[in-house]
């Protein structure tokens, strides 16, 4: 079952993107959401630097609920029935998808509230 090769690795990895993106309903609003930022942020001509800023805010976001979907569904694999172990760890993992949600939304508001308002 293992890659072979670097290849093949990297094949696994954006197959791995691309169910991600198909399966999660999430996925796809946080893609529509990207697309959108990304555009915002060529029609108002942000700097190199508050490019990489919102890059990094976006990504952080996307990568947090990819994270989350992957401990949900590795949790659901150990135990179906409730547990507390795994309401903690299920609600900390939506804890850090809230806690990057609300950083993307002060740079979002930083990064664009001059520039809209102008
Ligand atoms: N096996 C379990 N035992 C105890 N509580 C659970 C269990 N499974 C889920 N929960 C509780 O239900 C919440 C939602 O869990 P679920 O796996 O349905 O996530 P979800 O609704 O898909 O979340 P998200 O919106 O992040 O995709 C968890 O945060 C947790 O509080």
């Amino acid at each position: 079952m293992k890659n072979k090769n670097f290849l093949q690795s990297l094949k696994c990895s954006f197959n791995g993107i691309v169910a991600y993106f198909k399966s999660e309903r999430n996925a796809k609003i946080e893609f529509v959401f990207a697309i959108l930022a990304f555009a915002l942020g060529i029609i108002f001509k942000l700097s190199k630097t508050e490019f990489a800023v919102l890059s990094i805010t976006i990504f952080f976001v996307i990568v947090a609920e990819m994270i989350n979907t992957g401990l949900e569904k590795t949790l659901d694999l150990i135990d179906k029935d409730f547990n507390k172990d795994i309401k903690f760890i299920k609600d900390l993992s939506a804890g850090f998808v809230l806690l990057s949600a609300i950083n993307s939304i002060i740079i979002f508001y930083l990064l664009f509230i001059d520039k809209i308002l102008r």
